[in-house]
């Protein structure tokens, strides 16, 4: 099966073009970057420090999706929205990662997953997949005494706050609570804040240096805490889970997926 990248040249495209020619059952059928950048013409291998393979990055998304079964990416919202109308059209599967997407941006994604099969995941990590289920269910289990906070860590090149994991977390244990993340969200405290609303799902976010991706997720009460943590070591861990996700999906059925729908769960 063919599998095309969209935004090739960047942390996460480097490393899914890496991931799809180390994968036995796909072959790389293309990568993009957007007109004018630096990386138009280079050659794939190349681009990834390798040997040539002969498939240059194009600023062609159009004939990427004509020529792909899946398409990975890894870009940033308004591209990503451009490419779901894309995967539509040819009826081409599209694994989304990017995240940072506005409620209108995932209105789009869904339009357009009547039409192609959408895998949409803040986190195609194995890890946080089966951390979102332990979150809900512990969230479900402890009672409204017990406080939620989540923390999260990236690298200084991070443009999206809270990170599309921690809020996918959020989701995770403001629907083990039976109530919507929006409704008790507290992603900002600065000033004279006043006492923790009880109910509330606090956010905060650290940036710096190189890290790839923390997550904790703190559940506290009266003389007790627990804490479920995830740490990614590397962005291969992302790219794996997004490649087993575009083999899963090409030629499904049009409609959203999950990881939890790619892994069975
Ligand atoms: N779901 C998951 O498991 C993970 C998600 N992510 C998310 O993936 C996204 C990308 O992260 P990262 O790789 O670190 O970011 P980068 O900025 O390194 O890479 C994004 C790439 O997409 C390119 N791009 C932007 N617009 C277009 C376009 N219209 N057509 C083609 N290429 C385009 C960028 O080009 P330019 O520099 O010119 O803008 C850049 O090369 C982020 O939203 C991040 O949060 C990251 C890791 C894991
Ligand atoms: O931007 C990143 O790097 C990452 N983004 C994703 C997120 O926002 O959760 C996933 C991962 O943590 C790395």
């Amino acid at each position: 099966m063919r599998i095309g990248i969209v935004g090739g040249s960047g942390r996460m495209g480097q490393m899914l073009i890496r991931e799809v020619l180390g994968t036995k059952e796909a072959t790389l059928s293309g990568a993009t970057e957007r007109p004018g950048s630096a990386a138009i013409g280079r050659d794939l291998g190349a681009l990834i420090g390798g040997d040539p393979i002969g498939v240059v990055v194009t600023d062609d998304p159009v004939a990427l999706f004509a020529g792909s079964d899946a398409v990975i990416d890894f870009t940033a919202p308004a591209a990503t929205v451009a490419h779901a109308a894309l995967a539509a059209q040819h009826g081409t599967a599209l694994i989304v990662g990017t995240t940072g997407l506005s409620p209108d941006d995932h209105v789009r994604l869904a339009e357009a997953a009547a039409k192609a099969p959408l895998v949409v995941a803040a986190n195609f990590s194995l890890g946080v997949t089966l951390l979102a289920g332990l979150v809900r269910k512990v969230a479900a289990t402890l009672g409204p005494d017990w406080d939620i906070e989540i923390v999260e860590m990236h690298h200084r090149h991070k443009v999206d706050a809270p990170s599309g994991t921690a809020l996918a977390l959020g989701h995770a244990a403001a629907t083990g609570r039976g109530v919507h993340l929006p409704d008790v969200k507290d992603a900002v405290r600065d000033g004279h804040t006043g006492a923790r609303t009880p109910g509330d799902i606090g956010f905060a976010t650290l940036r710096g240096g190189d890290v790839v991706g923390d997550h904790t997720v703190i559940f506290a009460t009266e003389a007790e805490r627990l804490e479920l943590s995830h740490k990614a070591g590397s962005r291969a861990i992302f790219a794996r889970g997004a490649v087993r996700a575009a083999v899963w999906a090409a030629g499904k059925a049009p409609g959203l997926y999950s990881m939890d729908d790619v892994l069975g769960l």
